[in-house]
């Protein structure tokens, strides 16, 4: 199958006034058609640069992309006009964030900046009326109640919820292929989250979106996505199917987010937390970033480790594996 989006040793740096911070190295990425997707990986890791980066949306400067290729639909997006790309993101590809007021103004009623978005995404193509037929319709489709109160509502007259389930509705309503969800749940509360999750999940199904859902927990993807890539210090560690990732996770690092999860039979002050902290990408080391992290490290890991597949759709970068397609996929 070709993918929808393939991304390829895309290498991006910050020109920094302390020197040059390597964010994001050599990262390989394919997402098929309908594939839900779990980014995950603690803060500071890239996920939103990566995602970000892929589309356009990181500024040059003061980052500048180093190597590599991003592929949507078999279209290269790297040097394509700002133009182009907006055009893009306002049809192919939607994105929503962790905040949904900064997305919001709050001076228009939520109809009109419907209505607006709407008629911009077609490139002016549709009226009025019919922009607000497809408002409605969508706010309809992610079940905000009583649709025709909240078209005429501003925002600061929802709930949090509610504002993401309108932005979720504007991003939805170019029927975009491909839907970037940075933390799109973190600022809500936890039954407001599960229900946003939901949502999504439902979405994801009914309109055969794929999707890159980027989060801190792996618990928030697991209810959405049917794959996850680990991220650490700006490199993939581990790509596989959820379940491989919940039953045998095989990089260090995502046993320790695993260990990392609350349990409801494990007391909060038992809660596992990986030692030590993330390399400084000023001067980032050319072997395994998490071996100085490591209580399984050895010499092996100070030179440069790629991802090598261990089992069916599952990558590793470690060198405690060997290939799947030479040896198995057996732990050394
Ligand atoms: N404009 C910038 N200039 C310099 N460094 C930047 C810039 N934007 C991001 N970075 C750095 O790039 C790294 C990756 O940031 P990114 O926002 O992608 O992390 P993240 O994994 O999404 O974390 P979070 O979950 O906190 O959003 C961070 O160390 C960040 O400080």
């Amino acid at each position: 199958m070709t993918p929808l989006l393939d991304i390829r040793d895309l290498s991006l740096v910050f020109d920094t006034f302390d020197g040059t911070y390597h964010a994001i190295d050599q990262v390989s990425l394919q997402l098929n058609p309908g594939e839900a997707l779990g980014l995950v990986g603690e803060t500071g890791c890239g996920k939103s640069v990566l995602t970000r980066a892929a589309f356009g949306l990181v500024p040059v400067p003061p980052a500048r992309i180093t190597s590599g290729s991003v592929q949507l639909d078999g279209r290269e997006l790297l040097g394509l006009s700002d133009r182009a790309l907006r055009g893009i993101r306002g049809s192919e590809v939607a994105m929503i964030f962790q905040d949904p007021m900064t997305y919001l103004n709050p001076v228009f009623r939520v109809g009109t900046q419907l209505v607006d978005a709407i008629r911009a995404q077609s490139g002016g193509r549709i009226g009025k009326a019919e922009a607000k037929s497809i408002a409605l319709d969508m706010l309809d489709k992610v079940h905000l109640p009583n649709p025709d109160r909240q078209f005429r509502a501003y925002p600061h007259e929802l709930s949090g919820g509610m504002r993401q389930r309108v932005l979720i509705a504007m991003a939805l309503a170019a029927k975009p292929k491909l839907l970037i969800a940075d933390e799109p749940t973190t600022a809500l509360d936890m039954t407001i989250q599960a229900q946003i999750l939901d949502l999504m999940a439902e979405l994801v199904e009914d309109l055969g979106l794929a999707m890159i859902m980027i989060s801190h927990d792996l618990g928030v993807v697991a209810q959405v996505c049917s794959r996850v890539a680990v991220m650490y210090a700006g490199k993939i560690v581990e790509d596989a199917p959820i379940g491989r990732i919940f039953d045998a996770p095989a990089h260090p690092y995502t046993q320790g987010l695993l260990a990392a999860l609350p349990h409801p039979f494990k007391p909060v002050d038992r809660l596992a937390s990986i030692p030590g902290t993330l390399p400084d990408l000023l001067h980032p080391p050319a072997g395994c970033r998490f071996a100085g992290r490591c209580a399984q490290s050895h010499a092996a890991c100070a030179a440069p480790v790629p991802l090598r597949a261990v089992g069916p759709r599952h990558r590793v970068a470690c060198t405690l594996y060997k290939d799947a397609a030479t040896e198995g996929a057996a732990h050394v």
